[in-house]
C-alpha cells in the first residue's frame, strides 16, 4: 500500500490527529518554545564592504549560534519569489500528479517525493511532506524527479540554483577566512565546483495541534552548510541556551545553517546547529533548504591546519556517502 501522505491525512483531521504524531512531553513545542527575552539569532549584511569585520561576524555567529540569517547578499528578489510560487504549485497539483515523483523505495537515494526521513523513536512522524532534488551542479542533476508541471518549475529552479553559486563561495571563502585558513580551503575539502546543492522542499500542511506535533523533529543537517528560505509562515526554531527559540521571518532573508561536514572539518570550532520546526493551526508553511554538500565519494575530515598536539583531531575521516548512511539509519558516526 502506498505510503499516505501528511497532506491526505491533514485534509481528513477535524480538530485532532493521529496518535503517531503526538511528540513525547519532552518534544512538544507547547512545552518546550522558550517565551521569554533572549539574544536574536544574528542578522548579517552580506554587502558589508569591510571584509575583516565581515570575516568576524560570520566567525562569530557561526561560533556561538551555528546559525544566522544573511540580508543584502545579492539573490535577485524575482529568483526567489519563482522559486517559492513553482513549488507551491507543485504541492497543490491533485495526488496522482505528486506520486509521479515519489522517492524510489529501499534507494539509497534522498531524492522524489516523500513524507520521511531519519528513523525516529518510538515510531513518530513528523508533520511534513517533502520533495527532494539536486540542482547544481548539472551533472548531479536528475530531471525525473523534477516536476513537470507547473511547466516553469525547471527555468526557476535553474535560476535559483545560478544566483545561488556566487553566495555560497563568498560564505565558504569567510568561513575559512574565520578559521585562519586560506580563502578558498573551505570549498576545496567540500568538493570545490562539484560541491552538491540539494534542494529540498518541506510542505507542512496546516496541523489542529500545532501545539503537540512537530514538522521536522530536532536534527543537524549532515550537509556542509544550508541555506534556506521560507514562506513567510514563522516555524523554524533552534536551541540556543537548552531552549528552543524561534528564527523570526524577515523579508527576503537567507538563513544559514553550519552543517556537520564544516562542524568536521573545521575540528569542532564551528559546531552544527541542533534545529526543528513547528507548524501551524490555519497556515499551511513551506521551506526551501539547499543542502550543500561533498560528492559522495569525497573523503572529509578535519584539516590538518587545523590539528596539533594540542588539538587532536576530534572526528574521523569518512567518504560522504558513509557519514550520510549512518546519520540516516542512526548508526554512531
Ligand atoms: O522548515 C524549516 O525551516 C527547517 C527544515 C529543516 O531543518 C530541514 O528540512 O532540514
Ligand atoms: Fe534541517
Amino acid at each position: 500500500m502506498e505510503t499516505q501522505r501528511v497532506q491526505a491525512i491533514a485534509k481528513a483531521s477535524g480538530d485532532t490527529i493521529p496518535a503517531e504524531f503526538i511528540r513525547p512531553e519532552t518534544e512538544q513545542p507547547a512545552l518546550t518554545t522558550f517565551n521569554g527575552p533572549i539574544p536574536e539569532v544574528p542578522v548579517i549584511d552580506f554587502s558589508n564592504p569591510d571584509e575583516n569585520n565581515l570575516v568576524s561576524l560570520i566567525s562569530n555567529a557561526s561560533q556561538e549560534w551555528s546559525f544566522f540569517q544573511i540580508i543584502n547578499h545579492g539573490l535577485p528578489t524575482e529568483a526567489t519569489k519563482n522559486l517559492l510560487k513553482v513549488g507551491r504549485e507543485f504541492f497543490e497539483l491533485s495526488d496522482e500528479e505528486k506520486e509521479v515523483y515519489a522517492k524510489v523505495p529501499g534507494s539509497d537515494s534522498l531524492e522524489g517525493y516523500g513524507t520521511k526521513l531519519q528513523k525516529e523513536i518510538a515510531g513518530k512522524k513528523a508533520w511534513v511532506d517533502y520533495l527532494f532534488h539536486f540542482i547544481w551542479p548539472p551533472s548531479s542533476i536528475n530531471y525525473k524527479f523534477w516536476p513537470k508541471n507547473p511547466p516553469s518549475y525547471r527555468e526557476a529552479n535553474e535560476e535559483y540554483a545560478k544566483c545561488l553559486i556566487p553566495i555560497v563561495d563568498k560564505l565558504l571563502m569567510l568561513l575559512s577566512l574565520g578559521l585562519g585558513v586560506e580563502r578558498h580551503v573551505i570549498k576545496e575539502a567540500v568538493g570545490g565546483d562539484s560541491l552538491e546543492y540539494l534542494l529540498k522542499i518541506n510542505y507542512y500542511p496546516p496541523c489542529p495541534r500545532p501545539d503537540l506535533a512537530l514538522g521536522v523533529p530536532p536534527h543537524t543537517d549532515m550537509s556542509a552548510v544550508t541555506l534556506l528560505v521560507p514562506n513567510e509562515v514563522q516555524g523554524l526554531q533552534v536551541l540556543k541556551y537548552d531552549r528552543w527559540i524561534d528564527a523570526k521571518y524577515i523579508t527576503n532573508a537567507l538563513i544559514v545553517h553550519i552543517g556537520d561536514q564544516v562542524e568536521i572539518l573545521s575540528n569542532g570550532k564551528y559546531r552544527s546547529v541542533l534545529h526543528r520546526s513547528t507548524v501551524n493551526k490555519e497556515k499551511t508553511r513551506m521551506s526551501w533548504p539547499v543542502f550543500c554538500s561533498p560528492p559522495a565519494d569525497m573523503v572529509v575530515g578535519p584539516l590538518p591546519q587545523l590539528v596539533t598536539e594540542e588539538n587532536p583531531a576530534k572526528y574521523k575521516f569518512k567518504k560522504y556517502k558513509d557519514y550520510e548512511y549512518c546519520k540516516l539509519n542512526k548508526i554512531p558516526q
